[in-house]
């Protein structure tokens, strides 16, 4: 599939397919500006990017179930930070509903399929209503919600439920939402980082993330070969201190390539302290120099995005 064929405007991969809460939350940011691509995964979504395919949306975290552990996984990958970069972000409030085949009963629910996020941040409804049933992850809410509506899942789809948005059953009419607010937090609420092809690529008019003086910075591992990568990990409080920045939020994924239990971190870091520009050195200096610093103690780092 050409993404640009049938449009002149600008392509944007997103967790497919339709309905998904990434497709909302794209949506959000960029209305019909854009034509909207789905992809299979997350992972497809960093893939697929490309001067054809110059933006993407994926979640990032929730702010009950935590990071979105498929896009860290991402992140570790070397295109990052050199052909793709985090250029903002969104937020989105989520509401999950259990979706069924029309006519189904609580009681005749076996099986919950639904994005592991979304089975995650349901956790206390199902231990309560449904604590047999089995949890089957999918890629996402919406592909959960078309397997049960289409019948091509492994399961009988009147003993399944999903859990995905209401605007599923406006796609799918031969489903209906059985229970709507199923999540366990109150303002359940995920974060989508917005990606493009091309650390300079312009937004459409009047669709520019607002700019927040922050970065998301890959800590890679400490400078030489291999064999010094083996025998020293990375001092994180060592790097905090020389980066002399505001830390805003760590992760940490296994590396890749390296021995075992080596670890990659994520640092986000901000400038909250100097909002205004006036005698503030501007941010993208500010962090430059943070990150000569860092090469000057011997850090490997990749800036994986600004906004
Ligand atoms: O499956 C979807 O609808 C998605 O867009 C993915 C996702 C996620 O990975 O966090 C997005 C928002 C919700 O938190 C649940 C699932």
């Amino acid at each position: 599939m050409n993404p640009a064929s049938d449009s002149t405007r600008p392509a944007l991969a997103f967790l497919g397919p339709v309905g998904t809460f990434s497709h909302q939350a794209a949506y959000e940011c960029f209305g019909p500006s854009v034509e909207y691509v789905p992809q299979h995964t997350i992972g497809d979504v960093f893939q697929s990017l490309s001067p054809h395919l110059p933006f993407g949306v994926v979640p990032q975290e929730n702010n009950t179930n935590g990071s979105v552990v498929e896009t860290y996984n991402s992140l570790r990958d070397s295109a990052i930070g050199h052909d793709n970069f985090i250029r903002g972000y969104i937020v989105l409030t989520v509401s999950h509903c259990l979706v069924i085949r029309r006519g189904v009963k609580l009681e005749d629910i076996k099986h919950v399929l639904s994005h592991e996020q979304a089975l995650g941040q349901c956790r206390s409804f199902l231990a309560l209503h449904l604590p047999r049933a089995s949890l089957v992850p999918t890629d996402s809410t919406a592909s959960a919600a078309e397997e049960i509506a289409t019948g091509t899942g492994a399961f009988d789809p009147y003993t399944c439920a999903a859990i995905c948005s209401s605007i599923i059953v406006t796609i799918y009419k031969n489903l209906e939402v059985l229970q709507e607010g199923i999540q366990d937090g109150e303002g359940n609420s995920t974060r989508f980082f917005i990606l493009t092809n091309g650390s300079d690529r312009g937004f459409p008019p009047d669709r520019i993330p607002p700019a927040q003086r922050q970065a998301l910075i890959r800590i890679d591992g400490l400078a030489g070969n291999q064999t010094t990568r083996k025998s020293k990990r990375v001092d994180i409080r060592r790097v905090i201190d020389t980066l002399d920045l505001d830390i805003l939020r760590i992760d940490r994924r296994p590396a890749l390539h390296v021995s075992t239990f080596q670890d990659i971190y994520f640092l986000e870091v901000g400038d909250m302290g100097s909002d205004d520009e006036n005698g503030a050195l501007p941010w993208l200096e500010k962090f430059s120099q943070a990150k000569g610093r860092l090469e000057a103690a011997g850090v490997e780092s990749t800036l994986l995005g600004h906004w």
